[in-house]
Order: C-alpha cells, then sequence, then structure tokens
C-alpha cells in the first residue's frame, strides 16, 4: 500500500497488453508517471499510444496487465479512478446538438456540480479556449480544431488533479495552443499532473519534464527529457530510436518527373 511519505504515482501502467485479433498492438507497457509531472508519449503512427492511453483511463479493457490512477485501479476501483482524471481521448463523440455552452453545463451537472458551479466553469472556460464567439454554433457545426478545445473543456470541467490528453494540439491554431499550453503548465506548477501525447518533438522537449517513446507497441525509451535525449535534439533520438530504414526513402520516380 503506498504511505504518505511515497504517494503513488499520478499514472502507473504495468505490463497493458492489447489484441486486435492477430495483432497485438500493445505489448507489456509498464510506465509510471509521477505526481506533479508532464510527461509526453511519443511514438510513429500505429504505434500503441492511443491504445495504450486508452487502458490507461478505463476506455478500453486490457487483455493483461493493470493501470492505476494515483493507487486507485482503474478496473477493479472505477469511480475513485475516474474521478481523478481527466481525458481527452482520440476522436471524442460528443452530443452534436448541443451548442459549446450546453455541452459544458450538461456535463458539469452529470459530474455533480451545482448550476452556478456549472454556468460559471463553462463561461470560463469557453472564454480562454476562444469559443465564445461560437455561442450560438452547435458541436456538429464546429472545425476539428474547435472539437479538440472543446473536447479539452470537458476534460478540465471537475477539476482532476490528472490530465490523459491524446494529441490535445492536433488542428488547433497557433494562439489557442499557446493558451493551452500555458493553462497545461499552469495547472502542474499547481501540483497537477499530465500525461499527453504528441507528434511534435519540439513541443514535448519544452513543455514535458518526462517522456517514453512507443514503437510497435513497446516502450523503447523513458525518463526525464535530457536522459531520453542523451545530448541530441528529442528529434533526432527519436529517429535514431524509432525511424530505422526512413532516412533513406525517396519520392516515387514519377512524382519528380
Ligand atoms: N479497434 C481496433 N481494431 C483493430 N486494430 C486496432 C484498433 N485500434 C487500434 N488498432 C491497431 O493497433 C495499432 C496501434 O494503434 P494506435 O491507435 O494505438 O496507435 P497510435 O500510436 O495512437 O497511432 P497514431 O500516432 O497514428 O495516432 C495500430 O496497428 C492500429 O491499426
Amino acid at each position: 500500500m503506498p504511505t504518505s511519505d511515497h504517494p503513488p504515482p499520478a499514472l502507473e501502467l504495468i505490463g497493458l497488453v492489447k489484441r486486435f485479433g492477430a495483432k497485438t498492438a500493445v505489448h507489456d507497457v509498464t510506465l509510471a508517471v509521477p505526481a506533479g509531472s508532464f510527461y509526453g508519449l511519443v511514438g510513429p503512427n500505429g504505434a500503441g499510444k492511443t491504445t495504450s492511453l486508452s487502458m490507461a483511463v478505463g476506455l478500453l479493457r486490457p487483455d493483461a496487465g493493470h493501470a492505476r490512477i494515483f493507487g486507485a485501479d482503474v478496473w477493479a476501483d472505477p469511480v475513485g479512478a475516474r474521478s481523478r482524471v481527466g481525458v481527452l481521448p482520440d476522436g471524442l463523440a460528443l452530443p452534436e446538438r448541443l451548442t459549446g455552452r450546453e455541452l459544458l453545463v450538461h456535463l458539469a451537472r452529470l459530474r455533480g456540480l451545482s448550476r452556478d458551479t456549472a454556468a460559471a466553469r463553462a463561461e470560463e472556460l469557453l472564454d480562454l479556449l476562444d469559443l465564445l464567439d461560437a455561442e450560438r454554433t452547435l458541436v456538429n457545426d464546429y472545425s476539428t480544431g474547435m472539437r479538440k478545445k472543446i473536447g479539452l473543456a470537458t476534460a478540465l470541467l471537475h477539476g482532476p488533479r490528472l490530465l490523459v490528453l491524446d494529441e490535445p494540439f492536433e488542428a488547433v491554431d497557433p494562439v489557442s495552443a499557446l493558451t493551452i499550453r500555458g493553462m497545461l503548465r499552469a495547472f502542474v506548477d499547481g501540483g497537477g499532473s499530465v500525461v499527453l501525447s504528441s507528434h511534435v518533438m519540439a513541443l514535448v522537449e519544452q513543455l514535458c519534464d518526462r517522456v517514453a517513446v512507443i514503437a510497435a507497441g513497446r516502450v523503447v525509451a523513458a525518463g526525464t527529457i535530457a536522459e531520453v535525449r542523451a545530448g541530441d535534439s528529442l528529434e533526432d533520438r527519436f529517429v535514431e530510436l524509432v525511424g530505422a530504414g526512413v532516412t533513406g526513402r525517396r519520392a516515387p520516380s514519377w512524382l519528380a518527373s
């Protein structure tokens, strides 16, 4: 049992395995995200990041292994685990016939917040994420980046201590990205923990203090940014770890002519 001298990690993945038919998408992924850290998860397309994060937060049942959020097992104690985490999943399904404000207030009420608190948090998040102008727009008519931002707002609503965000900056404009970065940084500075996946190495290098590299469903490197970079840029190290055989490839001959 964790003691107060040794608080449990914000997120712990222990031997996670996921198979889809004959394909093993995630092989024995083990990771610990210390409380208070800003953790990046990187890896090539199809490496198993989304599958791992989905199992980490209880959206996908693993074939083997465990996930714990602040010591609470995601499957044995789903209420305890999920109350402490805010999730931005990949391809988030949203109620399409609501405006952003209606959606946020509705979800906040479902999570047990009072009417006044729900309204105040919805207003603050819409303002912060620059969605107030789209006050009357239905989520169905949101752009990809707006959907990402409203998804992030839904993850923040209940004031979780851990955020698990699958590619939160994908399709988000640079000004909104700066706002989101500032929000996440302030959240971590205030004692929160963040795990995010991203394909943008420079962003992970600037924002995160720890990183894990996943390739073909396995963790191939994990540690502080400095440990994983090992003196190189994160991008160079990433290519070295997972990009074998890619650098010499050329465009198809018919494309250049
Ligand atoms: N529901 C599913 N059914 C079958 N195969 C799946 C399913 N979900 C994921 N996979 C496979 O599992 C592997 C890992 O996919 P995953 O989405 O976790 O990768 P990723 O690292 O998030 O990729 P990307 O960076 O492209 O988003 C891929 O080979 C993918 O085709």
